[in-house]
């Protein structure tokens, strides 16, 4: 938790409080139902809160933004950002039931109601969202295949809406014929080894004008 508390000093009590209670919930129900892998379960604020949390380093949605994670499994960009922008709707997606139910458990036992969750591939979602949140899910051009007409063209945001992807690695070829985005390294925000190969990209719908 004081990981957390290092890059995000200014943290409510009750963000805290949640923060907190997520290392409980996630080893009781993890060992019910495996969604995270046991070494990640052992360094789960570097691995998984801080690591969802880099979206917030480079945005801060406005109240009443509208997020969908695509992939969520455990509920990973989504809870941990949820957390920190409780005035944000999140809409949190997976299509796998068993990973939804671990979500589910956690979102009930901190008491988030900002977060929904669907059972579904994302194809099959017929709605708009400022943003598009997602980490190890797809290779961007299946993404932006399965997301496409799914972003808001609203724009209420210091950047414009669009997909927010955490990635790994070299991004050069997956990433060619995407020329308008923009890659952030994560190395930028935090000093921890864990995120030297570590991405977020921020891809910008395309609009007609
Ligand atoms: C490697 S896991 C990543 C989970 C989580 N985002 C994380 O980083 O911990 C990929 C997840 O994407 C989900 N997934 C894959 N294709 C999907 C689709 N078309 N629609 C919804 N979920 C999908 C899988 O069920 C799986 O839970």
């Amino acid at each position: 938790m004081e990981l957390i508390l290092k890059y995000f000093p200014n943290l409510s009590e009750d963000q805290i409080s949640k923060f907190e209670k997520l290392e409980a919930l996630y080893q009781d129900w993890n060992l019910k139902i495996n969604v995270v892998s046991r070494k990640d379960i052992d360094e789960l604020y570097l691995r998984h809160v801080l690591h969802s949390l880099a979206i917030a380093k480079l945005i801060s949605f406005k109240e009443g933004a509208k997020i969908m994670d695509v992939g969520t499994g455990g509920g990973f960009p989504g809870i941990p950002l949820a957390i920190m922008f409780p005035d944000c709707s999140f809409h949190l997606v997976d299509s796998i039931a068993k990973k939804l139910k671990v979500v589910n458990e956690v979102v009930d036992g901190l008491g988030l109601t900002n977060v929904k969750t669907t059972h579904s591939r994302v194809e099959e979602i017929n709605d708009t969202y400022d943003f598009i949140v997602s980490r190890a899910v797809a290779a961007m051009p299946t993404f932006v295949h399965w997301v496409k007409g799914k972003v808001s063209k609203k724009q209420n945001h210091d950047i414009k809406n669009g997909i927010l992807y955490l990635k790994g690695g070299d991004l050069t070829e997956e990433l060619k014929d995407y020329t308008t985005a923009k890659i952030y390294n994560l190395t930028d925000y935090y000093s921890e080894d864990f995120f030297e190969t570590k991405k977020l990209v921020h891809l910008p719908q395309k609009f007609k004008v």
